[in-house]
């Protein structure tokens, strides 16, 4: 199997408040192939934004951030990115790490024109690249996205939000960098400028080899786009394997409920999983996910479950899962560890209309 482009091991990013810290990644591994889209799904508030920054560097000074983010890419070869000094992050951010934001108006200077972006980007890193060449690169680049070279000179606001959102992941890819996190790319956009730019990331691995984590609540683009995908709750990864085999069987509680709380055609009723995440700062104890959890035990709310991989190759973190693989783990749930916890009372809003 090809060396992962970036493995992130044990990763905690916490932010420093005056209630204490805020565990917003909290011990976090996965690996990150050449050409793979792994997507990032989870509630909001449970850490996809953290954690993506974080793998790159990003978390704003006020977080404390520890473990390993390993990068195997062309200037980051074996390199832990956690430490690394600011200015050698930044030669690495470009020629191998990306960032594809959600606001694009916020990050495109308004009085910039659009080919002073490209040359600033470029010139950054290819300080000795002549004009002419720095202008094709653009240009080819745009064009991948569906900008014709005339729109060029424009300025930021003579762009429809799609077209922004584009020139934004054009811009990224111009460096072509190794590795990129989009974070919720979609976002403000309609449905099919929305499709076009699940393409043209999905596209990506075809035309650069690039390997992408995508950042999204939306489960359907993860369907079409991803090949792996990643399920947060509460700044831990809960389940990751195949995207299809997720989608297929989920295992893990959280992803079932996540699923089921999707609309689709055949929705008769809207689901909702009960309660809200927990409080980053004071995190339940044993399983955090154990408070909303339809199949919890008593023991879940005390010990923490470990990560288990089961036969597809999926990892789960539930002890549901780990007494399926290895029942001698039951014993470590304690006497009376496999009773259930009071039942949660399932709310949907079609029975409550
Ligand atoms: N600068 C900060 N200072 C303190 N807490 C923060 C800061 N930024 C984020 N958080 C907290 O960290 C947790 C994770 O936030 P994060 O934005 O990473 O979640 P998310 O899953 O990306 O959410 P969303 O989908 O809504 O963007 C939340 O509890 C959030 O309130």
């Amino acid at each position: 199997m090809t060396e992962p482009v970036l493995s992130v091991r044990d990763l905690r990013v916490w932010y420093g408040t005056e209630r204490g810290p805020v565990r917003a990644v909290d011990g976090v591994s996965f690996d990150v192939r050449p050409g793979e889209t792994l997507g990032l799904v989870g509630e909001s508030g449970c850490g996809k934004s953290t954690l993506g920054r974080g793998v790159l560097g990003l978390a704003p000074t006020v977080a404390s951030v520890d473990g390993e983010v390993i990068l195997n890419s062309k200037g980051g070869k074996g390199r832990n990115l956690v430490g690394l000094p600011a200015k050698e992050l930044q030669k690495l951010r470009g020629p191998d790490l990306g960032l594809i934001f959600q606001e694009p108006m916020t990050r495109l200077n308004p009085l910039m024109r659009i080919s002073q972006h490209f040359e600033e980007a470029l010139q950054t890193h290819h300080k000795d690249l002549p004009k002419k060449e720095l202008r094709e690169r653009a240009i080819e680049a745009l064009r991948g996205m569906g900008i014709p070279a005339s729109r060029y000179e424009s300025y930021p606001h003579e762009f429809s939000g799609g077209m922004r959102q584009r020139i934004m992941i054009a811009l990224a890819l111009v460096l072509r960098p190794a590795f990129i996190v989009a974070d919720e790319p979609t976002t403000a956009l309609d449905v099919l400028v929305e499709a076009q730019i699940i393409k043209i990331l999905a596209d990506l691995r075809k035309n650069f080899d690039t390997s992408l984590v995508l950042i999204t609540h939306n489960l359907g683009i993860v369907a079409e786009a991803c090949d792996r995908v990643a399920v947060m709750y509460a700044g831990h990864i809960v389940e990751q394997g195949d995207a299809r085999e997720v989608f297929a069987n989920p295992q893990h509680p959280y992803t079932k409920e996540l699923l089921r709380s999707t609309i689709s055609l055949s929705t008769t009723g809207l689901h909702f999983i009960p309660g809200s995440p927990p409080d980053l700062v004071h995190p339940p104890e044993g399983c955090r996910f154990s408070p909303r959890c339809p199949v919890a035990m008593q023991g879940c709310a005390k010990v923490e479950p470990p990560e288990v991989v089961l036969p597809s190759g999926v990892h789960s973190v539930c002890w549901q899962q780990a007494i399926e693989v290895d029942p001698s783990m039951a014993d470590e749930l304690g006497t009376g560890g496999r009773e259930p916890l009071a039942a949660v009372k399932e709310i949907s809003v079609a029975d409550e209309a």
